[in-house]
């Protein structure tokens, strides 16, 4: 019988290593001596010791170009979810992630993590300090929430000690820190347009927000403790910052920290979300005619207003997790690098 030659175990490929998460995922990975493939659809910078395949990951056979000789897959990639696309997150998150399963099949990969999301549990409603054992939404707030849940669903199904594959989902919440083309640049483009002057609700509801390297470091973690029997195996993991704040406290301090005010005046939630639904109502009647793209959607009014914090307890006790950078050296990390972001640059 053929004896299959195993790939080096610090071989590794990024699915969706252009963007922000998966950038900083594969600087960290070539520090730590891997060697990277990136396969994304587009590319986004250059970096000694990784090779970059260009590709969508519906794509088998361009997959399996990116997927040779690679042991680990991280599967990071997935529409904006403020492209609010159906049928696209249907393509990529669903039948995509599908096609990632089988090339890293064909491809004789030994682990996949992929990065879910804490959000497959949420559904607008307060979530306090939740263990991964709370059930899938039952009624995803969105597509992009929909599509995560039969995402994560598929890829630790696909564990299996017969076939030698073993997988694993991380499930960040909030992630930030320099270059994430969402959180900050959408908050400091609401304070120019002098729409961050109110707080949803009463301001206290308490949030996670999780800087990328602590991220970053819960993926790596993952990947190198991921083996046959080991507790990881088929499981989720919510990887956080352990420090739940004020979603108002946070906000505040990025708006501050970058020269805008705080928001003051508070607004009933229920107002706001009724607004927010209305407004989305409109711009999908619109859609065929125009492009509407409001600021208050119903998820980020729902997160604006709720409480929705993760017990890490879980990536402590089977991966030995613990983050690395605590959430006031990364808020003030990331501030700093946002200067083109500051009032009046
Ligand atoms: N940003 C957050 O707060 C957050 C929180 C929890 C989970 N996540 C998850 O983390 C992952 C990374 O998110 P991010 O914030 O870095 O997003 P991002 O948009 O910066 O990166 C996603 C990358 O995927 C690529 N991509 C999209 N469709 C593709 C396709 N068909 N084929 C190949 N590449 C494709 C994009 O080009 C992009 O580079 C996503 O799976 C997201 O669901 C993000
Ligand atoms: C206009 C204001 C009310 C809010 C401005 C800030 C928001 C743009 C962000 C605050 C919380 C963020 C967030 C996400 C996107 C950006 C925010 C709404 C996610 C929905 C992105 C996708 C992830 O999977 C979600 C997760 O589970 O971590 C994020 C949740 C927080």
């Amino acid at each position: 019988m053929a004896t299959r030659i195993r790939p080096s175990n610090k071989r590794c490929a990024v699915i969706g290593g252009s963007g922000f998460l998966g950038r900083h995922l594969v600087e960290r990975l070539v520090d730590r001596g891997y060697a990277v493939a990136v396969f994304d659809i587009r590319q986004t910078y250059e970096l000694p010791g990784v090779n970059f395949y260009q590709g969508d990951l519906c794509d088998k056979h361009a997959l399996l170009t990116a997927l040779k000789d690679v042991s680990i897959v991280f599967h990071c990639a997935s529409p904006a979810p403020a492209s609010d696309d159906r049928a696209l997150f249907q393509r990529v998150n669903i039948d995509g992630t599908r096609t990632v399963i089988q090339a890293c099949h064909e491809a004789g990969v030994q682990k996949l993590v992929l990065t879910s999301s804490a959000s497959v549990v949420f559904e607008g409603s307060d979530i306090k300090n939740a263990k991964e054992d709370l059930p899938y939404a039952k009624r995803p707030i969105d597509y992009y929430t929909e599509t995560k849940i039969q995402q994560e669903k598929l890829v630790l199904e696909a564990c299996s000690k017969e076939m030698d594959f073993f997988t694993i989902a991380i499930r960040p919440h909030g992630i930030f820190g320099p270059r994430d083309p969402q959180l900050v640049p959408i908050l400091v483009d609401a304070a120019r347009r002098g729409k961050m002057k109110f707080i949803i609700g009463d301001g206290s509801n308490l949030v996670d927000f999780t800087y990328v390297e602590n991220v970053v470091h819960g993926h790596i973690l993952a990947a190198e403790r991921l083996k046959a029997d080991s507790p990881l195996c088929a499981q989720a993991y919510h990887i956080t910052n352990d420090e739940p704040v004020r979603f108002w406290d946070f906000m505040s301090q990025i708006l501050v920290g970058l020269g805008y005010s705080a928001p003051r005046y508070h607004l009933p939630y229920m107002l706001v979300y009724g607004i927010a639904l209305l407004l989305w109502l409109i711009a999908f009647i619109m859609r065929p005619l125009v492009q509407i793209k409001p600021t208050f959607t119903p998820m980020r009014v729902a997160l604006a207003g709720t409480h929705h914090y993760y017990s890490c307890a879980r990536a402590k006790q089977d991966m030995g997790y613990q983050p690395v950078v605590p959430l006031k050296e990364a808020i003030a990390r990331t501030v700093e690098s946002y200067p083109h972001l500051r009032k009046g640059a």
